[in-house]
């Protein structure tokens, strides 16, 4: 494990090591430091300003994302829904086309792949496995710097998060000392990568990015930073509001708009720590009531809230009459929420409006974050979508 001192030296050698195509220029305005949330922590040194840029990040490797639910795509521009896919026939991977298969990228993919034997023909090799493991076979591509630097990443080693390695070697034999570094990628990822965002309506899968400075930022519901990303990869971190000197500069590692059981679910299951943040500590998550659901009791109008919120067991009571449900009830039902959210087509705007506007605001709150989540699709869909375009100046 590298000090803080040689990690910090580390870290700014990768920085410095970038051209910015923003053109942005900013000051280093922090230090890596021993966190009180958990183990290290990007810290402010001098105060920050609200907009002001913290750093900007480059990528030790990118790549499609592992889950096994989302749709792939071609593993050179990503591009998903084309008839024209195809596997390569040396390594397996996805491609939509000549041009992408002629390219470096490819190139370098393939014959890290191509080197290792195939237990079974290349036809019957799943594309999705290869194209899973993607992103950590390209750590095989790092130097001696960067493998240092991506090793001292902080990196949750369960048999869960190199998963993706263990399908890869059902169809090739992958080396010990390499597939050695696999695992440790995938632990990294799991523990520090942050999706990139693509533009709203591309036909893109889903990519990550493992990014060693952002991914020093421990987590917080309520985040003092916002990140973006240029075509490059390249991932702006800017301040939301002013970071006096000595605090610690955080990201919020779930949706923002996720009620708080949800929140501190996914953070417990994917980052193994329960968060204890003031917003989840707070029932009515400062009065925005993104977990809320209706009274169990048909004639009152009232909320059902976490009694006590950091208590994952708690049961809840109605802000009104004050009824108590247990726990086993309220999972009951935002189960059967979160199922029925699964029927949706979330391309179908009409489905949409229609589930929104006529079905799901008669069992929950309007605060709720299903509510709020379908509203905020709508508002992107309008204007975007073929059939609902705005035309004409606006
Ligand atoms: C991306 S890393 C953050 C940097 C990490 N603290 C380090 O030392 O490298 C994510 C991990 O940090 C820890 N962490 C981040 N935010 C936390 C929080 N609010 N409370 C407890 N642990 C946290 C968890 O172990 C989490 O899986």
């Amino acid at each position: 494990m590298l000090s803080l001192e040689q990690l910090s030296q580390m870290v700014k050698k990768h920085l410095g090591l970038c051209n910015y195509d923003d053109d942005i220029h900013y000051l280093c305005k922090w230090t890596i430091k021993e966190s009180q949330l958990g183990g290290r922590g990007l810290v402010a040194t001098e105060d920050i300003s609200a907009g002001e840029v913290i750093f900007v990040d480059h990528p030790l490797i990118y790549g499609p994302r592992a889950s096994a639910r989302i749709e792939r795509g071609c593993s050179v521009c990503g591009k998903i829904s084309c008839d024209t896919f195809f596997k390569c026939f040396k390594c397996a991977l996805p491609l939509c086309s000549e041009n992408c298969q002629n390219t470096d990228i490819h190139y370098k993919d393939c014959s890290l792949i191509s080197r290792w034997h195939n237990k079974t023909s290349i036809d019957h090799i799943d594309e999705s496995i290869v194209s899973r493991a993607l992103t950590p076979i390209r750590s095989l591509l790092l130097n001696e710097d960067d493998r240092i630097l991506m090793s001292s990443l902080q990196a949750h080693n369960f048999p869960q998060h190199s998963v993706e390695i263990q399908h890869l070697k059902e169809f090739f034999d992958v080396p010990d000392d390499e597939e050695q570094l696999l695992v440790m990628a995938c632990c990294a990822l799991d523990t520090n990568a942050f999706q990139i965002a693509t533009a709203y309506g591309s036909k893109q899968t889903s990519w990550r990015g493992l990014y060693p400075v952002s991914g020093l930022m421990n987590h917080c519901c309520i985040s003092n930073t916002r990140h973006n990303f240029n075509a490059d990869h390249q991932m702006t971190v800017t301040a939301v509001k002013p970071i006096r000197a000595g605090t610690e500069i955080v990201s919020c590692y779930t949706g923002l708009l996720w009620g708080t059981p949800a929140r501190r679910t996914h953070l417990y299951k994917t980052k193994h720590f329960l968060c204890k943040c003031v917003r989840c500590a707070d029932p009515t998550e400062r009065g925005t009531l993104l977990g809320a659901l209706k009274c169990f009791s048909t004639e009152c109008p009232g909320y059902l809230l976490p009694i006590e919120p950091l208590n994952s067991s708690t049961a809840w009571r109605c802000l009104e009459c004050g009824m108590r449900v247990p726990i086993k009830n309220i999972c009951a039902v935002q189960g059967a929420l979160g199922s029925l959210m699964g029927t949706l087509d979330f391309e179908n705007v009409e489905q949409l409006e229609y589930f929104l506007t006529q079905r799901i605001i008669k069992f929950i709150p309007k605060t709720n974050q299903i509510v709020v989540d379908l509203q905020c699709r709508l508002i992107w869909a309008f204007g975007e979508v073929e059939g609902y375009r705005w035309h004409g100046e606006y």
